[in-house]
């Protein structure tokens, strides 16, 4: 419907067909710009060559059964796109599967949910030179804009788009998982009710955290069911789902020895969310925080959160630094934070500062940019305040906790790995550098 909307000739095809019809219907005017096809065969026959076909399906199996079934039935010059989320590797496998054969693979992250692939998503296109040409024309005009720049761009080769959309969902998922945090200290400390929170979180939408997620939280806590007439987040079952991509940033991470600790925060709370029975069981004999704790002030909270979205956002913009220099893809990492002002799910505010701050970072840390101290050094008291508090209540706070210890870790000139390393010498005879002298050691130990 985007495509149509903007003019661009669109011939769609869906595994179950009965949806074909009703949803030409559906289109209205916009029906002038479509048409249906009811197999494969008829679909790819309907295209102007070269082809661009896009597949917005399960990633894994159904994507590779998917191109087995389209394959025989292209030309050299088409391409075809994986637009859904999908784990890089396999994006990587893809694309060398197809070298060779005059067919072109793209793996493109696309980002806005089901608004926002309608009327203007942020798209990141991991492929060749050839692909980006094609697209290009087809794509900036269905990209969100930020400030009139299109929302969409060539991040680099073969998975690195797919690579760039997971890492986005990383930060998604820390963010979110951020959010929750917050709004547990508030319903289970303060006894807030939903519609309360959610009216101080529209607040906070005008300041530094204004963003689609905390705007969309406030929708989520103020919306009430129809049916009880009770807010409709009090109904819900608290067992997050997960399709994957915060666990695949999390794994990318570890690979590239990257710390994405906030990330991993936020993927362990979903999985740990799953064991209900054991939580509620575990709720009645395990013993509790305290309770006379002073929750900070709701202006402290918003500190807090704003301080640990700096941080996950850094945290996956070092993985994604990392993962250029590995795979050799040059990703400009100001860009990427561009084309996530609008569009995307975690579009925030703060993505355009942390553009500039990217690009003045070079390749050092990003942390070590000037104006990073400088946003974070008044509101770094307000973070440690609010997760010293949750700990004392007894709350959790996993992923601003975790946070907070990666910037302390990331800012302590001399750490405690002296000790992990004595530690290894002891019992496994690992060796050691000494701070005063070059070359291996090993110490007498207990001697
Ligand atoms: N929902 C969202 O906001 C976003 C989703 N994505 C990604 O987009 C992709 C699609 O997700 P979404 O639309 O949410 O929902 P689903 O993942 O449920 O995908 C639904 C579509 O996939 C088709 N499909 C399912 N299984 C197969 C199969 N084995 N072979 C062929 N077609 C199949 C369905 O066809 P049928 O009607 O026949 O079942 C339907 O058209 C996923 O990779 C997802 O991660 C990316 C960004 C945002
Ligand atoms: O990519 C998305 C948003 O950016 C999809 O909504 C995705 O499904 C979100 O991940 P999960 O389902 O694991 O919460």
């Amino acid at each position: 419907l985007n495509f149509a909307s903007r003019g661009i000739p669109t011939a769609v095809c869906n595994r179950e067909i009965d949806w074909i019809a009703p949803f030409l219907q559906e289109a209205g005017p916009l029906a002038d710009h479509l048409s249906g096809a009811e197999t494969l065969q008829a679909f790819v026959a309907s295209l102007e060559t070269p082809r661009l076909i896009l597949m917005m399906i399960p990633s894994g199996a159904p994507i590779d059964a998917m191109i087995a079934q389209m394959q025989p039935l292209l030309d050299a010059g088409d391409t075809l796109i994986d637009a859904g989320n999908a784990d890089f590797n396999d994006t990587r496998r893809r694309s060398s599967d197809f070298a060779g054969t005059g067919l072109h693979f793209v793996g493109m992250g696309v980002s806005g949910g089901e608004e926002g692939a309608r009327t203007g998503p942020s798209m990141m296109v991991g492929g060749s030179e050839h692909s980006w040409a094609q697209l290009r024309p087809v794509l900036e005009p269905i990209a969100a804009e930020f400030q009139g720049l299109p929302c969409v761009a060539h991040v680099g080769p073969d998975g690195a788009g797919h690579f760039v959309k997971t890492v986005h969902n990383g930060i998604e998922y820390a963010d979110m998982q951020m959010i929750a945090e917050v709004y547990g200290l508030l319903r289970d400390h303060a006894g807030m009710p939903a519609a309360d929170i959610g009216a101080v979180l529209a607040g906070w939408n005008d300041g530094p955290l204004s963003s689609y997620l905390i705007e969309t939280t406030a929708k989520v806590l103020q919306t009430i069911d129809p049916e009880t007439g009770k807010p409709l987040v009090d109904l819900i079952q608290d067992q997050a789902g997960q399709k994957g991509t915060g666990r695949w940033t999390l794994i990318e991470a570890l690979k590239l020895g990257q710390s994405a600790s906030t990330i991993e925060a936020a993927v362990g709370a979903r999985a740990w969310s799953s064991a209900k029975e054991a939580r509620v069981a575990a709720a009645d004999v395990l013993p509790a925080g305290a309770l006379d704790v002073v929750l900070p002030a709701p202006d402290v909270l918003a500190q807090a959160l704003f301080a640990g979205r700096i941080l996950a956002h850094i945290q996956g913009f070092e993985i994604l630094r990392a993962a250029s220099a590995e795979f050799t893809w040059a990703l400009g990492l100001a860009e990427i934070a561009e084309i996530w002002r609008a569009g995307c799910i975690i579009r925030s505010s703060f993505l355009d500062d942390l553009a500039e701050m990217l690009r003045a970072s070079g390749s050092e840390p990003v942390l070590l940019v000037p104006a990073v101290g400088e946003l974070l050094t008044p509101i770094l008291p307000a973070l440690r305040q609010t997760v010293s508090a949750a700990m004392q209540a007894g709350l959790p706070m996993p992923a601003m906790a975790a946070a907070l210890s990666w910037y302390d870790s990331a800012r302590q000139a001399r750490g405690t790995a002296n000790l992990i390393q004595g530690q290894r010498d002891a019992f496994g005879a690992h060796g050691f550098r000494r701070v005063d002298h070059d070359g291996v050691h090993h110490g007498n130990w207990g001697a």
